[in-house]
């Protein structure tokens, strides 16, 4: 029998309770639905990175696969067709130019309202043979998604100690949530291989305004996050998961503990490139502000009082790489 010295005891024990530390695939915290402890691996990713990739969701693959093969068939059509769902105002067909104040990527894409009714008439009508079809995959791809986005936010308030555990996802639950969905298109660019070295930016850096956005895309790379350092890491493709980015009003709610994070997609010289991302909003009149329970004895906001109008409103007024939240800060003289 091997008899064990205290001290070997103490190490035995640590190792029995030590959590195994977070997963990892190409420097991106990889969370797992299924894993009876995913809230701790979500609670530290957002604190570590604003982004993480999400496995064994439970969403079917076959509601991603028609929604693409639906999405591609339009960005297919003659150019004079999908122009009839645009210009973007800001929901409808848009190329090249992103937001009303001069951004412009290597894009087309479609950005829908998901309430009250999931397509305006505008988007429709770029789909005269049947919108039905192109509807029903929306619709069935977004009710999942929104599914999964109110258990990661549930999930979120339990790993934060947060009661209720839906004071997160009720925002996104009411029918009156302002959230959107955006289907993005970046067509191949075979100029850029001769242009060795040289990027050419799809979707210029940004962090989303929202609470938490939902990405799934194609198995085409170019979706990059900014990292600490200043530095850009290519986050590997994946058309069987979903990647999450902290939204800037999801910073304010836990009062700057969650960081939302910069992200940017670089155009391929080879091949499309189809994202699909969903952007979980707020009601327009809900006042974005810490959770007092955040907030420890003694601490104060970082930020100063806001509704989400208020804070979307000024979004729209800004380029994509300004620094939106800078406005609200308590720090800031404006
Ligand atoms: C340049 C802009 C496009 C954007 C509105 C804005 O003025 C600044 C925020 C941008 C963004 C980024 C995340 C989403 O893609 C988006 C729909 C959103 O809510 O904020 C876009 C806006 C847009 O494309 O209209
Ligand atoms: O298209 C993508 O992969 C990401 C685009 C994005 O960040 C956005 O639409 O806000
Ligand atoms: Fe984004």
């Amino acid at each position: 029998m091997v008899v064990l010295s205290r001290p070997a005891l103490g190490q035995f024990s640590l190792i029995k309770t030590c959590k195994p530390p977070a997963t990892f695939f190409h420097g991106i915290p990889v969370v797992d639905l299924s894993d009876p402890d995913a809230k701790t691996s979500i609670v530290k990713a957002c604190e570590d990175f604003g982004f993480f990739k999400v496995v064994n969701h439970g969403v079917p693959m076959e509601f991603m696969a028609k929604l693409e093969a639906e999405a591609l068939n339009f960005f297919n059509l003659p150019q004079s067709e999908k122009d009839r769902a645009g210009p973007p105002d800001p929901f409808g067909y848009g190329s090249k130019r992103i937001g009303p104040n001069g951004d412009v990527g290597w894009i087309e894409y479609l950005l829908l309202k998901t309430t009250p009714d999931i397509i305006s008439n505008k988007s429709l009508s770029a789909f005269p043979e049947n919108p039905e079809i192109f509807r029903s995959a929306v619709e069935k791809y977004v009710t999942a998604v929104k599914k999964m986005s109110f258990e990661l936010l549930e999930l979120m308030a339990d790993g934060l100690g947060i009661e209720p555990r839906n004071a997160l996802s009720k925002l996104l639950r009411d029918e009156k949530s302002d959230s959107c969905f955006r289907l993005n298109h970046y067509p191949p660019c075979p100029e850029l291989g001769a242009l060795s070295g040289r990027n050419l930016i799809g979707f210029g850096e940004h962090t989303d305004p929202q609470i938490i956005s939902v990405l799934r895309s194609n198995n085409t790379s170019g979706f990059q996050i900014s990292l600490r350092d200043g530095t850009w890491l290519s986050v590997p493709p994946d058309q069987n998961s979903f990647f999450i980015n902290v939204g800037d009003s999801l910073q304010v709610m836990t009062n700057g503990r969650f960081k939302s994070l910069k992200h940017r997609v670089l155009a391929d010289p080879r091949k499309t490139r189809l994202s699909m991302i969903y952007f979980g909003g707020p009601p327009l009149n809900e006042k974005i502000a810490p959770l007092p329970c955040l907030v420890a004895q003694g601490e104060e906001s970082l930020y100063k009082e806001f509704t989400w109008w208020e804070y979307k409103t000024s979004a729209y007024k800004s380029r994509l790489a300004d620094n939106r939240l800078g406005l609200f800060e308590k720090s800031s003289s404006h």
